[in-house]
């Protein structure tokens, strides 16, 4: 089993690259399968295990798929599918595949999807993007543990309001929205930008998308949509992941492509945590001399504090100076980084949802688990400050979401390598 060993107490310098955001390239690689002519190309794609399995996942419904991992491009020509039925064995792995369903109804008018199950954080139901395909005309058949979807006239645009903003969801109906006959109105839409990034590469493939990145998102459907190259955002979360890292060890880092635009509340929390933060145009630079203040925190939608960076924020909070609230509202189970915090000292109760943390000067290192993909990050970031030797197993989970985390924080002066025994 891989590990990851780190020797702490180093303050991080230099500069890093963030990659292509995850959560905005896996709805947009789904997204590819709208296009009926011409292939597509997308550019800064970062190299995750969660974007190879979707790539699998495509290549299964027959499309030619090409990753190219230096050139960090991936050309995707889905004109001619073999498929509509997505497997348990790829589907399970990966929640988000689940944003295939959306762009095959459109195209068509019928799709037959593992149900994808909960994970560590929560159950995370799909009941709003089944909601959405039924009230744009789609009959949905669950049974066997796959949902079978049909919509053999084809779908109707419709006023839709999901009962919370999911980021799937919304993305899904979009999908599903943008070849209905007529208009959809999806009210109480998700805001992320990573919604604004699909949006934008359904229009430059043909749809009609507006208010994307607003709670209203009208959607007019088109015959046809057709393939064309997009270069993918910045990953969010993974630059909110390396702030948070030099506001632990202390030190001096410029974050090269972080849009801060898109990192409005984890900046905010940050500079009243007494973290130094300057926004340029390319990047973000992130200075920090001495211990963190405790903040507190509560997770929300969108433009809210994101719940992918509660475990990165909590494991900050173990050694500031104070006690801070972590609240999360999100997701029901995503605080399973708690017990592995405390195996290296960190004090912290939970009482319901909110989590209360007593900074301590100092964690040590010991034997931890990434639990899943940020409790993952969290545990790493204690690494990088606590005594001794910290070792981080199951990365499998953090694989699925840093691109090329060792060497970033090694170029940055961080005692961190990758060991399989
Ligand atoms: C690939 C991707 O983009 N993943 C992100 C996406 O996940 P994902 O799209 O799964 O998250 P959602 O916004 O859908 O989920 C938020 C909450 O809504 C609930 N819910 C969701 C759908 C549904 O049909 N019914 C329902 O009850 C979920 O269980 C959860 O409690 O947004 C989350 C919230 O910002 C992020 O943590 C994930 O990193
Ligand atoms: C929860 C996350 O992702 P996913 O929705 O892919 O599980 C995440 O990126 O933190």
């Amino acid at each position: 089993m891989e590990k990851l060993i780190i020797h702490g107490g180093h303050e991080l310098h230099g500069r890093v690259k963030i990659s292509g955001a995850k959560n905005a390239v896996l709805p947009i690689i789904a997204a590819t399968l709208l296009a009926q002519d011409k292939p597509c190309v997308l550019d800064e794609v970062p190299y995750l295990n969660d974007v190879c399995t979707i790539a699998e996942v495509l290549r299964q419904l027959g499309a030619k798929v090409n990753f190219n991992r230096d050139e960090h491009t991936l050309s995707i020509d889905s004109t001619v599918l073999k498929t509509v039925d997505a497997p348990y064995d790829l589907v399970r792995k990966m929640r988000a595949s689940f944003v295939i369903m959306g762009p095959l109804l459109a195209r068509y008018g019928k799709a037959k999807i593992s149900m994808p199950g909960g994970c560590a954080i929560g159950t995370r139901p799909i009941d709003l993007h089944l909601k959405g395909f039924e009230a744009l005309g789609a009959e949905i058949e669950i049974g066997h543990g796959f949902i079978n979807a049909t919509a053999p006239n084809g779908l109707k645009g419709t006023s839709i309001y999901l009962d919370f903003p999911s980021v799937g969801a919304t993305e899904n109906i979009m999908m599903a929205a943008c070849m209905a006959e007529g208009q959809t109105i999806l009210e109480n839409a998700a805001q992320e930008p990573e919604i604004i990034d699909l949006a934008n590469f359904l229009n430059i493939m043909g749809a009609k998308i507006r208010g994307a990145g607003t709670n209203v998102i009208k959607i007019t459907g088109v015959p046809k949509l057709i393939g064309h190259n997009y270069t993918i955002i910045p990953d969010r979360i993974e630059a909110g992941t390396y702030m948070v890292a030099v506001a632990m060890t202390g030190g001096d880092i410029y974050i090269e492509n972080a849009i801060s635009e898109h990192l409005k509340p984890v900046i905010a929390k940050l500079n009243e945590a007494g973290v130094t933060i300057q926004e340029d145009i390319d990047g973000i630079r992130v200075s920090c001399n001495k211990r963190p203040k405790a903040i507190d925190i509560k997770t929300l939608p969108y433009p809210g504090f994101p719940t992918d960076m509660q475990a990165q924020f909590m494991a900050m909070l173990t050694i500031a100076d104070g006690t801070g609230f972590v609240t999360e509202t999100v997701f029901e189970n995503r605080f399973m980084h708690v017990d592995e915090l405390k195996r290296m000292g960190a004090v912290i109760r939970v009482d319901g949802r909110t989590a209360i943390v007593d900074g301590v000067p100092k964690l040590t290192g010991c034997q931890v688990k990434a639990t899943d993909l940020r409790a993952g990050a969290a545990m790493v970031l204690a690494g990088l400050v606590a005594s001794g030797e910290t070792q981080v197993s199951y990365i499998h989970h953090i694989d699925r979401g840093y691109d090329n985390l060792v060497a970033k924080l090694c170029g940055l002066g961080a005692d961190i390598r990758r060991v399989d025994n």
